[in-house]
């Protein structure tokens, strides 16, 4: 075998029990469906508390790598985030490759169902960036293994205004535990991304009485906020290092890094984004520069539980509004425990949630 070869089968016996730094998965599928030019990733991370529960987002990856680190990653999230949710779910994700081939969208979700559905049930689908109700409900052709879609006279659909109703009360709660704000009228908030989940959340922010400072890449998304919210409009450069109270990251990943977090000035950081640390050191970093991390995985939940209640055809808009409000209440006393402990918030979550998985083991 010549040299070439020999490091690519190596590169690819490497992948095929995942990537080095990552968390080990119990299960990883990959589909290639030619008619439809579907190329798809299904990671499911543990099965430990149930089936694995979690989104599938469509994406450009500028690698197959990249596209298996972010399934592997989210994945990995989902497990911590429905066991600090208290859902009765494991972790798991999918990444479906984008290309130019792919042109009829309803026939390659209905590809991507029938591979969802070979699992029998250990993964259950819904929306993540890049996909829509519709794609749910072409998914729902062939499988009935997925969720955010909307329910005959009940809720459901997509999950996006619930995760911003989490994230708005976790705002809410830290706000008054870490500096005694009764209400949130004159609080700075900073959000990164206008789209599904970062509008609404300024809908709430706004109307709660905080003064904004937003970006997105998208110029008329940012014209109409400043318009609507009275927000402040920086460059998608400087959001993260402005000097406001709070914080909240609701575009992609890894938006705090070491350099980002040298600079940074707010009090909080809450958002929506998954997995927003870079590392698993950066949350020690922001603890040592004083800042309050909010993990992700505690704050976001507000949609996974959502898609959970509308899967399992029980609760309505109300009774799932009240679960999600429980996020405040977990936020609040992960703040307490990490006082108490004179660690980060970040630490004290984690090791819950990894001691709530184990327990079902
Ligand atoms: N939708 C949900 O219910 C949900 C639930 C949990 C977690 N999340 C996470 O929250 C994040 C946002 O989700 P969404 O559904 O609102 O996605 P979305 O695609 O609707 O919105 C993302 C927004 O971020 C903007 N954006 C992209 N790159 C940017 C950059 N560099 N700087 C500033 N803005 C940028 C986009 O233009 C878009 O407006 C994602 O990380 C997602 O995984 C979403």
């Amino acid at each position: 075998m010549n040299a070439k070869i020999e490091a690519r089968n190596l590169t690819a016996v490497q992948h095929l029990f995942g990537l080095e730094g990552e968390p080990a998965h119990e299960k990883v599928l990959y589909i290639s469906d030619p008619i439809t030019s579907l190329r798809a990733i299904i990671a499911v991370h543990s099965t430990a508390r149930g089936p694995a529960f979690g989104g599938c987002r469509m994406w450009q990856y500028s690698s197959d790598e990249e596209a298996l680190r972010d399934a592997l990653r989210l994945s990995h999230g989902m497990s911590l985030k429905n066991a600090m949710a208290d859902l009765p779910y494991g972790g798991g994700k999918s990444v479906i490759i984008r290309n130019d081939r792919q042109l009829n969208r309803k026939e390659m979700f209905q590809a991507f169902g029938r591979a969802v559905q070979s699992l029998g049930g250990q993964y259950i689908t819904g929306e993540d960036v890049g996909t829509t109700v519709d794609d749910m409900l072409a998914i729902q052709c062939a499988s009935p293994y997925a969720s955010g879609i909307p329910r005959e006279g009940k809720f459901g659909g997509n999950p996006s205004p619930k995760t911003a109703l989490g994230v708005y009360a976790a705002i809410e709660r830290a706000a008054d535990v870490l500096f005694g704000a009764a209400s949130l009228g004159g609080v700075t908030v900073a959000i990164q991304g206008l789209g599904s989940v970062g509008w609404d959340l300024c809908e709430r922010l706004h109307a709660a009485g905080c003064k904004l400072v937003v970006a997105d890449i998208d110029s008329l998304r940012v014209n109409t906020a400043a318009e609507k919210f009275d927000a402040k409009v920086v460059d998608v450069r400087d959001i993260v290092t402005q000097a406001v109270d709070v914080f909240a990251p609701c575009a992609l990943g890894a938006v705090l890094n070491a350099p980002a977090i040298a600079d940074m000035q707010c009090k909080i950081v809450a958002g929506a984004a998954n997995n927003q640390l870079e590392t698993a050191d950066d949350a020690q970093r922001l603890h040592l520069r004083g800042i309050q991390y909010l993990p992700d995985y505690v704050v976001n939940a507000g949609g996974v539980i959502s898609c959970v209640r509308e899967y399992e055809g029980g609760g309505d808009d109300a009774s799932v509004d009240r679960e999600v409000i429980r996020i405040a209440d977990r936020t609040a006393s992960l703040i307490d425990e990490a006082q108490a402990q004179g660690k980060s918030i970040a630490s004290v979550a984690y090791e819950q949630a990894l001691r709530k998985i184990s327990v079902a083991l």
